[in-house]
C-alpha cells in the first residue's frame, strides 16, 4: 500500500472533519441493533446473556456457570507462564505506586468563618463493574489498570465482565490479574450484553452503580444508551494515537511507533504530524514494508486504519502541529522533537503525553504506572485518564456553632425572601423564635 504525505492545510474541511471525528462516526450507525440487545437482557436476564453469547461470541454457555469458580482461578494461576506472571507482577507494582499518589488524604475540614466548619468527606462508590475487552486481543493489562485504582479507592464490590474464549474459558492472565489485584466477582460475558447485565442486573449478576473500562464500538454504544440508568464512567473507545515529529526524529522508530495503536482494530486511528518533509516522506516509505510484515488479522487492521482514520500530514511549524493535536484531542500523543518538554507546553488536549524517543506507546500501555485506560473520540478535551478519583465521590460537610448560625441566619432569610422560597426563610425565623 502507498502512503501519501499531505499538508494539513491543503486537506479539505470535510476530510479534516472525518479525521477529527474518527470512528465516532461508525458508533452512531449501530445504535438500533445495540438497543435491541439491551432490551433483551433487561427482559430475559441470564437466558438472554447465554443466547447473545452464543450468537455474538459463538460460545455455548448452556452448561457452564456465568461466574468464574475458585477452581478456575487456581487453574489459571498454575497454567500461567512464569515470565508472564513476573511481567504482570512488575506492572502491578508500578501501577500501584503511581495510583497510591491519587488516594486523597484525610477528609478536609476548615473554619470558613468563625463558628462555621466546612469540608469534604470522600467515600468509595459501593459497587463498580469493570469491562475487560476480549475480541481483537486479550487484555490482562486492562484488568489491573482498573482493579488497582478501584481497590485503592476502597470500593467494597468490584465486579468484572469479559468475553469468554471459544471453549468458554477466560484467559488465564486475565484471571491471574483479577485475583491478584482484588476483583471480587468475575463473569464470562462480554460485549453490549455484559454492559446491560451490569446496568440492569440479572438473576446471577447483581447490578452495579458505575461501569468502567474500554471496549469496542459495540460496548461504547451500549454504555451511551444506558446514560440515566447507570453511571457509564469515562468514555474509552477505540484506541488512537498521534505522533508529532520534527526534523530530528528518527523515521524508522517513528514508523514503528505509528503502527502500534493501529493494530487494535480497523476502527483505530494513527496520525503522524511532522514539521519536516524529509522525515514525513521517509516514514511514508518505511510504513508499507512494516505493515506487510505484520500477520493477519492485524495487517488488515493496519491497512484499514491508514486507508481510513490514519495518515501522515505536514505542519508549517510546531504551533500548527500543536493546534491540530488540540483540535483532535488524541488518546495517546508522542512528542518526538528536539525539545519535547517545550513542545508539550503547546498541548492542551491529550489523554496521555509521551516525551522522547524511548517511550513507544506500548511501554506506557503496560508498565510505567500511569493509567492506560484513556478518553478517546475527542473526550480528552474534558476527561482525564482513569484514576482513583473515578471510584470515589465527595460529600460536602457543614457544621455550625451557635455563633456561626447567628452570623449568617439573617443573610439567608434575606436571600430566601428574595428568591421567593417561603419555607427556606421560615425554618430560620421560627428557629430564632424558639431559641
Ligand atoms: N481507550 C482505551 O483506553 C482502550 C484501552 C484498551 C482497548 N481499547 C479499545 O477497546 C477495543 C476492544 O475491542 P475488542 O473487539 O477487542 O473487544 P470487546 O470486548 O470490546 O468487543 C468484542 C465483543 O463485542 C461483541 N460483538 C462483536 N460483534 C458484535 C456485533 N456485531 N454487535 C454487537 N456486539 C458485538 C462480542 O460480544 C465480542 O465479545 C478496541 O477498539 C481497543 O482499541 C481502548
Ligand atoms: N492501547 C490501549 C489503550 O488505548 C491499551 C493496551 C493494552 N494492551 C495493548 N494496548
Ligand atoms: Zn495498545
Amino acid at each position: 500500500m502507498q502512503m501519501q504525505v499531505r499538508r494539513w492545510k491543503d486537506v479539505s474541511r470535510d476530510e479534516q472533519q472525518r479525521f477529527l471525528k474518527r470512528s465516532e462516526l461508525d458508533i452512531s450507525n449501530i445504535q438500533d441493533s445495540i438497543q435491541d440487545i439491551l432490551d433483551k437482557v433487561r427482559a430475559d436476564g441470564d437466558t438472554a446473556l447465554r443466547a447473545l453469547t452464543n450468537k455474538l461470541d459463538k460460545v455455548d454457555l448452556s452448561s457452564i456457570p456465568l461466574r468464574i469458580t475458585d477452581e478456575e482461578f487456581a487453574a489459571a494461576a498454575d497454567a500461567l507462564d512464569p515470565a508472564v506472571k513476573e511481567a504482570l507482577d512488575h506492572a502491578f507494582d508500578n501501577v500501584t505506586r503511581f495510583h497510591k499518589g491519587q488516594v486523597p488524604a484525610a477528609d478536609t475540614m476548615m473554619e470558613i468563618e468563625p463558628g462555621i466548619i466546612v469540608g469534604e468527606r470522600h467515600t468509595p462508590i459501593d459497587s463498580v463493574g469493570l469491562y475487560v475487552p476480549h475480541g481483537r486481543g486479550s487484555f490482562p493489562s486492562m484488568v489491573y489498570m482498573q482493579s488497582i485504582p478501584a481497590k485503592l479507592a476502597g470500593v467494597p464490590r468490584i465486579v468484572m465482565v469479559t468475553p469468554p474464549g471459544p471453549d468458554g474459558r477466560v484467559d488465564p492472565a486475565v484471571l491471574y490479574a483479577a485475583a491478584a489485584t482484588g476483583v471480587d466477582e468475575v463473569y464470562r460475558v462480554g460485549g453490549p450484553h455484559a454492559i446491560a447485565a451490569l446496568a440492569y442486573g440479572t438473576e446471577t449478576i447483581a447490578r452495579v452503580d458505575k461501569i468502567q473500562g474500554p471496549g469496542s464500538m459495540y460496548v461504547t454504544a451500549a454504555k451511551r444508551l444506558l446514560v440515566g440508568t447507570v453511571d457509564i464512567g469515562m468514555p474509552a473507545g477505540p484506541s488512537e494515537s498521534i505522533i508529532i515529529a520534527d526534523r530530528h526524529a528518527d523515521p524508522y522508530t517513528v514508523a514503528l511507533d505509528l503502527i502500534i495503536e493501529a493494530e487494535h482494530g480497523s476502527d483505530s486511528s494513527a496520525i503522524l504530524i511532522s514539521t519536516s518533509e524529509p522525515v514525513a516522506e521517509a516514514v511514508a516509505d518505511i510504513l508499507p514494508d512494516l505493515i506487510d510484515e505484520v500477520e493477519e488479522p492485524r495487517k488488515g487492521f493496519l491497512q484499514d486504519v491508514f486507508g481510513n482514520y490514519g495518515g501522515i500530514f505536514l505542519a508549517g511549524d510546531l504551533y500548527e502541529a500543536a493546534d491540530i493535536v488540540n483540535q483532535f484531542a488524541p488518546e495517546h500523543l508522542q512528542i518526538r522533537t528536539s525539545e519535547p518538554w517545550a513542545t508539550m507546553r503547546l498541548i492542551r488536549n491529550a489523554s496521555e503525553i509521551l516525551l522522547g524517543s524511548h517511550i513507544p506507546f506500548s511501554i506506557a500501555n503496560y508498565i510505567t504506572g500511569p493509567n492506560a485506560i484513556l478518553p478517546t473520540g475527542g473526550n480528552a478535551r474534558t476527561y482525564s485518564a482513569l484514576s482513583v478519583r473515578d471510584f470515589i465521590k465527595y460529600s460536602s460537610v457543614v457544621y455550625l456553632e451557635p455563633s456561626g448560625y447567628d452570623r449568617v441566619a439573617g443573610k439567608v432569610t434575606t436571600l430566601a425572601d428574595y428568591e421567593g422560597f417561603q419555607t427556606h426563610a421560615k425554618a430560620i425565623r421560627e428557629r430564632n423564635r424558639s431559641l
